[in-house]
């Protein structure tokens, strides 16, 4: 068998690895619903993911008018403290993943995540899935610290960097991830089942995938940075 050609992957989490639009949904939800704000349809909550917590809320109360500075930073505290009791209710990891992490492995590339969720969210629902164990890191939107979450290439590189370098590929599902691998310089494989901010096609990334079972395969055929 040909070596495989990445030393490291690096995985975004929402629409990626894990299936969390539903929790999102709720805390949101439970938010809007003590600013006297209708409630979204959860599914709906896909569109607003992608970019952390704060930017999710935000673009719901936008949708309804949008509130004062003060007032929305007192409901986003509300929603996070709801996030931080019922975030792993109905998120799930996508079909394949299990597979595709002991695949990866078995193939010798070491494993990191990079989300735009806070770090401690990202750990705790991970280890409640019983996945945290995989990844050599886990670098969330608070990690690497103001204005340096993706799309800046700052948490690529250092989660690069925590895996001992080498050549490194990205997967995710928003243009936040894409533009983070291209300013980071290194390869990006766009989850199209995920919770793309772009249609099917256009997010920008070197190729893109339909489920996780293909990603090794993508992986393959694309050359390192
Ligand atoms: O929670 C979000 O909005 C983004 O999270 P992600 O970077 O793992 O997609
Ligand atoms: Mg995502």
């Amino acid at each position: 068998m040909a070596k495989f050609p990445f030393d490291i992957v690096a995985f975004d989490l929402d629409g990626t690895l894990l299936d969390t639009f539903r929790d999102l949904g709720a805390a949101v939800n439970h938010a809007l619903a003590l600013g006297g704000f209708d409630a979204i349809p959860v599914d709906s909550s896909k569109d607003l993911i992608g970019g952390g917590a704060k930017v999710m809320l935000a673009r719901a109360v936008e949708r309804q008018g949008g509130m004062p500075a003060d007032d929305f930073h007192a409901l986003y505290k509300q929603m996070l403290s709801y996030y931080a009791a019922n975030n792993a209710v109905h998120s799930r990891p996508y079909p394949g993943a299990e597979d595709c992490l002991d695949a990866l492995a078995g193939r010798g590339a070491r494993m990191a995540v990079v989300t735009n969720k806070f770090e401690d969210f990202a750990r705790r629902i991970l280890t409640t899935l019983e996945l945290a164990d995989r990844f050599e890191t886990i670098i969330g939107g608070d990690t690497m610290g103001k204005g340096r979450a993706k799309p800046e290439p700052d948490s690529l590189i250092e989660a690069r960097a925590r895996c001992g370098g080498g050549s490194f590929a990205f997967v995710g599902d928003s243009t936040y991830d894409v533009m983070a691998a291209r300013a980071a310089q290194v390869p990006v494989i766009g989850a199209r089942y995920g919770y793309c901010d772009k249609p099917p096609g256009e997010l920008g990334a070197d190729v893109e995938i339909d489920s996780l079972a293909a990603l090794i395969p993508a992986l393959e055929d694309l050359r390192p940075a």
